[in-house]
């Protein structure tokens, strides 16, 4: 491999890594339901940190919290690109958004179990 093709391949991999934060940076910039996870996770991690959970504790907790992030990223992208293919009411429309807020409902009701079951028993 030459010298240029190399830095050509390292240039692209900062660049990749660039456009992920930056789109990191607009979701938590743009998304109201992002804002809120960004607090409620700040709060669950100051509570994990006062209740010195375990290892695995945290393991599960910053499972919730990244797949969290990651879904709700992934449905505003979704919502992004149905408004760009159309403007109008369509029901398959309706349906892509659908399905991506029930795949957050679903993740989010795991984190709520998660944070449940490992929170509960050491506050009561
Ligand atoms: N193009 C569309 N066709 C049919 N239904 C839609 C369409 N866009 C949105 N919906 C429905 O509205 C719900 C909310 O969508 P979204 O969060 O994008 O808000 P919106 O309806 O575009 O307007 P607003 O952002 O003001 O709430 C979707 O889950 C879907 O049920």
């Amino acid at each position: 491999m030459g010298l240029q093709e190399n830095s050509n391949r390292n240039s692209s991999l900062v660049k990749s890594f660039g456009v992920a934060f930056y789109g990191i940076y607009t979701a938590a910039r743009t998304e109201r339901n992002i804002k809120i996870h960004l607090v409620i996770s700040t709060i669950t991690l100051l509570f994990g940190w006062k209740l010195a959970i375990s290892p695995v504790e945290w393991l599960f907790i910053l499972t919730a919290i990244s797949g969290t992030f990651t879904l709700e990223m992934v449905n505003s992208a979704i919502e992004r690109t149905v408004d760009l293919i159309t403007k109008e009411r369509h029901p398959l429309a309706k349906q892509a958004k659908d399905i991506a807020a029930g795949a957050v409902l679903v993740y989010s009701l795991f984190s709520v179990i998660v944070g449940a079951v490992i929170f509960l028993p050491k506050m009561f």
